[in-house]
């Protein structure tokens, strides 16, 4: 291998953040729907009976929603900032952004809020971006550290800001509704860039704003 190669396969193991890709579907609904109904028919129902002969079509129609973030890149939300907001420069934080996502082992749903925080440069964005940035992740087959890493680095590389803190507080239903069958478990996931990685001071700010522990 390269000097060149090693080295940028080395910073992209840093990141550890596969790129956002978009995809446009290559199965037709059709087939997606002949799935649903040949899982109905393995769990031992008949799927043209009077209550499941629509169901295909509405799961299909819920995993749309539910996997629309393949669908979008989510750095292009963040794309139209307010340049130089005048007199501002102090952290912002957008907290308890609930989201709902799907965990790529058992694509049981992983239900919970994200806090999103960053100290702007001269560039600030519209907050609901913030919450769409979280949204496009989250509308994927995740794990949570990987969309935790993922929210904060589309953060970063976009608006490059002095700094990005991104906490997680999530209940996996894999963990829930099945297997050990833990009820009140929630996993906190977190992770910081720039000064809120450097800084105590900043990130203990950060910290005290999104106060989850009292929350
Ligand atoms: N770190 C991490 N683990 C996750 C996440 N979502 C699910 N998991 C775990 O992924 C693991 C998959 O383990 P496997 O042993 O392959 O799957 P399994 O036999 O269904 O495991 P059990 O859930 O223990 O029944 C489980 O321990 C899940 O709890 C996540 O977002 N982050
Ligand atoms: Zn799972």
């Amino acid at each position: 291998m390269s000097k060149k190669k090693a080295r940028g396969a080395s910073r992209a193991a840093d990141a550890g953040v596969p790129e956002a890709h978009v995809q446009t579907p290559t199965v037709s609904e059709q087939d997606a729907r002949q799935a649903v109904a040949t899982l109905l028919r393995w769990a031992g129902e008949d799927p043209m009976r009077e209550g499941l002969r629509d169901t295909p079509k509405r799961v299909v129609t819920a995993y749309r929603d539910w996997f629309s973030g393949y669908l979008s890149d989510p750095a292009d939300y963040l794309r139209r900032t307010f340049e130089e907001v005048e007199g501002y420069d102090e952290m912002i934080v957008l907290r308890d952004i609930e989201f709902e996502s799907h965990c790529e082992h058992h694509m049981a749903p992983i239900i919970g809020k994200a806090h999103v925080g960053y100290l702007p440069t001269n560039k600030v964005v519209g907050i609901s971006k913030l919450a769409r940035v979280v949204d496009g992740y989250a509308r994927r087959f995740q794990v949570q550290e990987k969309l935790t890493a993922q929210i904060a680095r589309c953060i970063n590389d976009v608006l490059k800001p002095r700094g990005v803190g991104v906490v997680i507080d999530a209940v996996h239903q894999c963990m829930t509704t099945r297997g050990v069958h833990k009820r009140g478990v929630s996993m906190i996931t977190s992770k910081m860039l720039g000064d809120f990685r450097e800084d105590a001071r900043t990130r203990n700010e950060f910290l005290r704003f999104i106060d989850i522990a009292n929350g």
